[in-house]
This record gives structure tokens, sequence and C-alpha cells, in this order.
């Protein structure tokens, strides 16, 4: 697999605040890798170096093999979502995206522009100024902007903040469709969901490092302990302090963890406990409709990896 972008121990200061400790990392082409990390862990940064915005501080990285001190011939290989302020507001949706593409080395013809915006889900907007564009139309013309020149590689710094749901998916699908060009994407999102769906391979940012790196089955499946979460329903429901009241004589440990109606989500040391505790909350004469195994989704993934 050709590595398209490689950082080896790349790192950020800015003034006395370390925000990058050493990110080492590798994207393969015709993937989709999705970037997450809590506010301000850095993914903007990371980012903003491998495009040149900003420079590193320390370690190294390549974009398609060239080196950072040399990026020059890669950059019209690369595709980024610009800042939304950095949008021409007399300009009017086409007409933008036909400029910037020209600066781009876009050769596509002025229906193929109109068929971008259709793309990204603003139809019906190419000839409106982007000055009346709302929040998620602006956002559409930036992702609309990161694909001009054909870009082999696309950076999306969360493309579908703001968007309606319908607006999101059609942007995953996009996204989809790119990936099946053969582009390679590097996206960040604070749509955990999101991420899941779409990427390949999922690296979480944490104290300034890639605290976790895998697919995002891989990073569901990786416990390192038995423990089980399973979600019950009975009747009546069982809150924190009932399971406390039974669990007192209980020869095992249970732990509330939280309810999500009409369960209640409960952990387990193993498989055993699981079956003692089906076995005594119908001993104690709880009806029990339901028990099932909670896997781990890629927020309870994230919220351990800090
Ligand atoms: N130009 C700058 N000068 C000083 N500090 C900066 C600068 N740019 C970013 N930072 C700081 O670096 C840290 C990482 O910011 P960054 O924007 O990379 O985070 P992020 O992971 O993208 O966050 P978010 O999810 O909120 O977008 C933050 O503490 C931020 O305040």
């Amino acid at each position: 697999m050709n590595e398209v972008i490689h950082a080896a121990g790349l790192k950020k200061r800015f003034g006395s605040s370390d925000v990058l400790n050493g990110i080492d990392l590798t994207i393969y082409e015709g993937e989709v890798f999705g970037f997450i990390g809590h506010n301000g862990a850095g993914k903007s940064t990371f980012i903003n170096i491998l495009t040149g915005i900003i420079n590193k501080s320390g370690g190294s990285f390549t974009i398609m093999g060239a080196p950072d001190q040399n990026l020059d011939k890669v950059k019209s290989k690369i595709g980024v979502m610009p800042d939304i302020s950095n949008l021409y507001d007399q300009m009017r949706g086409v007409q933008f995206l036909h400029y910037m593409g020209k600066l781009a080395g876009d050769k596509r013809s002025k229906q193929d522009y109109i068929a971008l915006m259709k793309d990204v889900g603003l139809e019906g907007a190419e000839r409106k100024k982007i000055k009346s564009y709302s929040f998620g139309m602006r956002k559409k013309i930036c992702i609309a902007q990161a694909l001009l020149g054909n870009p082999e590689l696309i950076i999306l710094d969360e493309p579908t903040s703001g968007l309606d749901p319908e607006s999101a998916i059609n942007i995953r699908k996009l996204i989809t469709n790119l990936q099946q060009q053969g582009k390679t994407i590097l996206l960040t999102s604070h749509n955990l969901d999101e991420i899941d769906k779409v990427s390949d391979r999922v690296g979480i940012i944490s104290d300034g490092i890639i605290k976790k790196l895998g697919t995002p089955s891989e990073l569901k499946h990786n416990n390192t302990t038995n423990e089980i979460n399973a979600a019950i329903r009975t009747s009546p429901g069982l809150t924190s302090e009932k399971l406390a009241e039974l669990s007192a004589t209980w020869d095992f440990e249970v732990q509330f963890v939280s309810s999500k109606k009409p369960y209640s989500v409960v952990k387990v040391k193993d498989d055993n406990d699981l079956a003692k505790l089906s076995k005594e909350l119908i001993h104690s004469g709880i009806q029990l409709f339901e028990i099932r195994i909670e896997q781990q989704s890629l927020e309870d993934v994230f919220i351990n990896s800090k």
C-alpha cells in the first residue's frame, strides 16, 4: 500500500504550550482516515502543518513521498476544505468555484461546476451570492472547493458540523463516492457515529499523540478486560437504587451504568457473572424480558482513551 501521509514524531508548540508531542501516523492511498479528538486536542493543528499553513516545531512528515521541506510538487494534488470565513461574499456560488477552480488548475466546464454544486447539495444556489448563503451552505461550498483540481488527497476538517441530517448523509455519500474514485480522505468530525460509518481507520489524538489507532471495529472490540455491559429490560424497571438493594446479598459485583429507556445498562465482570445476574433477578421476583450485550461504541472508546 502506498503511503500518502507519513508523520514521524511531529511536534508543535505554541508559546509554552505543547500541542503535538510526537505524532506518528501513516495514512495509505485510497483510505478514509477518521481523525478524532476532544476540542483543542490538535486535529486542526496537525492538518494546518500538513498543508503548510503553520510550521512544525519538530519531527518530520512526507506527503505522497515529498518531504515536508519540499511540498510544492505535491500541493496541487491536495484538496483542503478552507475555513468558511475565506469565501468571497460578493461572488455567486458557481462563479466562485469557477474562479477558484482556475487557480487550482481545474479543467472542468461550467456545466461541471454546476454538477459539483449539486454533488455537495447546493442545487438551486448556483447563482446566489455567497453573502446570502446560510452557514450550512457555506460549509458545502467549502467542501466543493476542496475537490477542485481533482486532488488525490482530500482533507476535510469537520465537513458536516452544522449541516442538517439529510445534508450530512449526502456529504457522507459523497465521501464514499470519492473513495471509490481512488481518493484518499483525511476527515475530522465530532460525530463519532459518522466517523464509525465512513472511516476505514480511525486515529484518536490525546495529549498530543495518537493514543489509539485501528479500524472502527478493532477499536470497539479491543477490550482489554472481559467486562460486559448488558442492557436489561425488566418489570419493574431496574433503577440504580433497586440494583444496589438487590445486589447487596449477591456474591458477585454488578454496577449500574446508565438508563437507556426501556433498558437499564449494567456492567459485570464476565460471562459467568452475566449468567448469575439473570438467575438472581428472576429469583428476586423481577420479570426479565430481555438481556443483551451492549457493544462498545466508538464514543465509549473515545471517552476511555483520555
Ligand atoms: N495560532 C495559534 N496560536 C496559539 N495557540 C494555538 C494556535 N492555534 C491553535 N492553538 C491551540 O492549540 C490547541 C489545539 O488547537 P486545534 O485547533 O488544533 O484543536 P482541534 O483538535 O482542532 O480542536 P476542535 O475540535 O475544537 O476544532 C488549542 O489549545 C489551541 O488553543
